[in-house]
């Protein structure tokens, strides 16, 4: 499995190792003990799945509060899609800043997203699955999100549509006024 960091400390790019044969391919797409090995260690307690239809499909910008903020750990089951992380640390020196990366069934590349960062991707290809592990419960009255398209954060989405939102993802605010529940500190750039 190859960890690599991104401009984001603590948001990592994980590919794990596909073993290929005239049949297909195996890939051990989560182990805890492979990821504590690396110092990633995590205890994560549910899995999400969901399936976006049309290319173009925007979720996000979202993000749980304390006490039940949510690591990720992302990956594409079918399809491909263009994953994003936001920094929404307050006094975190990469505040507001994003990363993202394309992240397919064909590379099989995985997205760490630590609590702390809102997440959010588009679709890149129909009937796109995304599926991800949380280190914590759906808690929907902690529930947070920034708009997609916030010129405060800038995301580089590669959109070839009109983007397809929920009304919520629609109509969430901006960064600017954004009272964040997340604080940074020094122990954070460790
Ligand atoms: C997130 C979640 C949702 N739900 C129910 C609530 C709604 O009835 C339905 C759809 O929820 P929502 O529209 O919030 O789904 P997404 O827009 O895909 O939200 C997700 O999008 C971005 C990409 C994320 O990282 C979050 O995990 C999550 O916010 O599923 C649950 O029952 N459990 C859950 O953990």
């Amino acid at each position: 499995m190859q960890i690599e960091d991104t401009a984001l400390p603590g948001v990592k790019l994980i590919t794990p190792r596909r073993f290929g044969d005239h049949r297909g391919f195996f890939s051990e797409s989560y182990s805890r003990k492979a990821l504590a090995e690396q110092g990633i260690d995590i205890e994560f307690c549910q899995d999400n799945h969901s399936l976006s239809a049309q290319v173009g499909t925007i979720r996000g910008l979202h993000f749980q509060a304390p006490p039940h903020a949510q690591d990720k750990l992302v990956r594409c089951g079918k399809g491909s899609l263009f994953d994003v992380a936001v920094d929404i640390r307050t006094g975190s020196p990469t505040y507001g800043q994003w990363v993202g990366y394309e992240l397919s069934f064909e590379n099989g590349r995985q997205l760490l997203v630590p609590a702390g960062f809102a997440h959010g991707f588009v679709t890149l290809l129909p009937e796109t699955e995304i599926i991800y592990k949380c280190s914590d419960y759906y808690a929907p009255e902690t529930e947070g999100a920034l708009v997609w398209d916030d010129p405060a954060i800038g995301i580089d989405w590669p959109l070839t549509v009109d983007p397809v939102l929920s009304e919520k993802d629609a109509v969430a605010p901006g960064l600017d006024g954004f009272d964040s529940p997340f604080t940074w500190t020094p122990e954070d750039a460790a």
